[in-house]
Order: structure tokens, then sequence, then C-alpha cells
């Protein structure tokens, strides 16, 4: 696992996300890591939910959770893969900043509350300004949740 989380190279100006920005004490902060130093397509990231992210049962998570760790590990995923593909550190200028053009998910399961989640990235095409990552979300080694992300780059202005 990569020391710095990818989320922790946004410049300021994008670090206020609810669901990963360093810069808000009440958002979920995620981290992403690449999974494995020797290997830029897949990637991961870890999350243990509060009590107040229930759903209508009181030990399953509710499902806006799931979607917003889903949707800001796979663009931080689409990020840390185009730094990469241009031999860039993440972070560095000209900021290649991607948001969400699609996110589709399959609930599997319900997902506990209690235990730490864990969510895979792969980054299966990145063409242009337009990534896909294929992206779940585990407990206990059972995936709860699958989706596929299109990340799209924001343009430079
Ligand atoms: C100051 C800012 C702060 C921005 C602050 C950013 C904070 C990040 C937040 C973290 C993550 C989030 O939650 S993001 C929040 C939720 N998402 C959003 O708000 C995004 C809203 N949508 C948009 O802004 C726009 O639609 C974009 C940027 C996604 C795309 O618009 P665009 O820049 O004009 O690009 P466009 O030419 O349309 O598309 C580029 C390529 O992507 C493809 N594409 C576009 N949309 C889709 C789609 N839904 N499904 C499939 N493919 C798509 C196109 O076919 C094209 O492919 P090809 O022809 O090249 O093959």
């Amino acid at each position: 696992m990569s020391k710095q989380a990818f989320q922790d190279s946004y410049p300021a100006e994008f670090s206020h996300c609810y669901g990963c920005g360093h810069d808000n004490p009440h958002g979920l902060q995620l981290k992403s890591y690449w999974l494995d130093e020797e290997d830029r397509t897949h990637t991961v990231a870890h999350f243990t939910p509060k009590p107040y992210h229930t759903g209508g049962v009181p030990d399953k998570a509710y499902g806006g959770l799931i979607a917003s760790l889903l949707d800001c590990h796979g663009t931080a995923s689409a990020a840390a893969a185009a730094y990469f593909k241009e031999g860039r550190k993440m972070g560095t200028a000209p900021i290649l900043r991607f948001v969400t053009a699609s996110l589709s998910i399959d609930f599997l399961r319900p997902t506990p509350i209690k235990e730490e989640l864990t969510l895979y990235g792969e980054i299966t095409q990145l063409e242009g300004r337009k990534a896909t990552v294929a992206l779940s979300l585990s407990a206990n080694g059972e995936p709860c949740a699958t989706a596929t992300m299109i990340a799209v780059a924001l343009k430079p202005e």
C-alpha cells in the first residue's frame, strides 16, 4: 500500500468533498491507495462505518453511504491512473481531477455497519479524458456491492 492516499495529494480547492476531502471535518474522509506498488491498475480503500450510517435496519449501512464510498474511490482511482499514465506525481500541475459521469451499482447483499469495509477498484479503460473503473465493496471478504463508473477529467478551465 502506498504511503500517501490519493486524496491527500488533491490541492486545497479540491479537498472539501464530503466523501473524501481531507479538509471536510464532517465528511467520510475516504483514503484510496494502490493495492500493490508494482501494479498501477488496482486500488484499495478501507472504511469503517459509524453507527449513524445505518439504513432501515440498525446494523446495516444505508445505500447512500455505499454509493458515496464507491463514487470517491472510483474518481480517485481514475485520477491516480491518469497521473501514472502521464508519468507524473499525483497532485502536480496541471491538475487532473476526475468527476463521476456515470455510476451503476449492484447492491448484492446488506452491508454490515460494524465491520471494516474494503473497496477495490480496477482501471479497465483510460482513453482521452474518460476512465472506466470496475469497483467493489466487501465486508469479511464477501462482496456487498459492485459498480461500474465512468469518470471524466475536468477540462483545464
Ligand atoms: C470548478 C469545478 C469543480 C469540480 C469539483 C470536483 C469535485 C470532485 C467530486 C468527487 C466525485 C463526485 O462526486 S463528482 C460529482 C457528481 N458528478 C458531477 O457533478 C459531474 C456532472 N457532469 C459534468 O460536469 C459533465 O457532464 C462531465 C464533466 C462529466 C462531462 O462533460 P464534458 O467535460 O463537457 O465532457 P464530454 O465531452 O461531455 O464527455 C467527455 C467524454 O466522456 C463521455 N461521457 C460523458 N458523460 C458520460 C456518461 N454519462 N456516460 C458515458 N460516457 C460519458 C463522452 O461521451 C466523452 O467521450 P469521448 O467522446 O471522449 O469518447
